[in-house]
């Protein structure tokens, strides 16, 4: 095999509880992540030489700054790869956005290479070392949808009923870390105790991203009027949850112009293992 064209989905934070800070500042968190039927698109094309090159319509994308850079990088490095890669990617998720583009990008290049390099790596090997990539990035190379806990990277799977989402990104960017450091995030929410189910979910940094930017405000008093919502991650992503796909693409339809969004289903195996456990299969 010398190509391999795999997605790279979005995920949700259904909730974001934040329970304590640890000493060099990472955040303890439980949250409840699952995956969307909707994501970049990411083409690999083997190379004889050791280079790794991206392509991207978007040239900020194109630099050794990219996650999808240093993923291939790590792997490469820590396998003793003498191959390289042209990874041309299609940009499709919302930047900065709490969908987890950039380690949903890094978490299919672990696995595509993984394969393409024949490092025959775990998912859990490649999972450790995506951690050190970013806090999102083990669970888009494990693939299920989990609750995390420690700083996001202890998964306990689950197993939920699929939704339907309209996803809507306020043309506003949120800085993770500015929301991480800042004073006002509430960081004592007790742990859950008892079955998650049961317990009052929200998502602790969205009250303070909403006085930080009322554009997320905004988005979110809109989206309540069709249904249940919420902010995923840090924002400034916000999700309004539906049974039916034509009544998400209904309230997608009479969405503001100034803002984007997407309708998608939210699946309990990401869309990036099923891809490329079809294609292996196939070979
Ligand atoms: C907010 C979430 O998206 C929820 O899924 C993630 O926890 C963030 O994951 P991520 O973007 O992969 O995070 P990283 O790239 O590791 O870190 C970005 C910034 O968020 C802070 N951060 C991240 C995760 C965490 N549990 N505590 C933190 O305080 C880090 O200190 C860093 O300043
Ligand atoms: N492949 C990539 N795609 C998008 N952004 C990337 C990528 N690689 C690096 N970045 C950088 O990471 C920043 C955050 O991007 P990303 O889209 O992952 O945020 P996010 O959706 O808020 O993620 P999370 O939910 O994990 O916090 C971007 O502003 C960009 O500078």
């Amino acid at each position: 095999m010398s190509s391999l064209s795999i997605i790279a989905p979005a995920k949700l934070n259904l909730f974001l509880h934040i329970n304590g800070r640890r000493p060099d500042g990472y955040h303890e968190l439980e949250t409840l992540f699952v995956f969307l039927n909707y994501g970049d698109q990411l083409d690999f094309t083997l190379r004889t030489d050791n280079q790794i090159l991206i392509e991207c319509e978007n040239p900020e994308l194109t630099t050794q700054d990219n996650l999808i850079f240093k993923a291939a990088r790590l792997l490469q490095n820590h396998a003793n790869i003498t191959q390289g890669i042209t990874i041309k990617l299609t940009k499709k998720l919302p930047m900065g956005g709490g969908v987890g583009g950039g380690s949903s990008d890094a978490a299919t290049t672990l696995l595509a290479l993984n394969h393409l390099w024949h490092c025959d790596f775990s998912n859990e090997k490649l999972a450790e070392l995506g951690l050190q990539l970013g806090a999102d990035v083990p669970v888009f190379v494990k693939g299920f949808a989990a609750i995390a806990h420690g700083i996001g990277e202890q998964l306990e799977a689950v197993n939920l009923a699929p939704s339907w989402y309209l996803v809507v990104h306020p043309n506003v960017h949120i800085s993770t870390q500015a929301i991480f450091t800042h004073p006002d995030l509430p960081r004592s929410t007790p742990k859950i105790n008892g079955p998650w189910q049961e317990a009052k979910l929200y998502n602790d940094c969205e009250s303070l991203v909403k006085k930080l930017s009322p554009e997320v405000e905004k988005t979110l008093q809109w989206l309540l009027e069709y249904a249940p919502s919420r902010m995923t991650g840090t924002g400034a992503c916000c999700f309004a949850s539906f049974a039916e796909e034509a009544d998400a693409n209904k309230a997608l339809n009479a969405l503001p112009a100034h803002w984007q969004g997407f309708v998608a289903q939210s699946v309990n195996i990401s869309p990036a293992h099923l891809e490329l456990n079809a294609k292996l299969n196939l070979l």
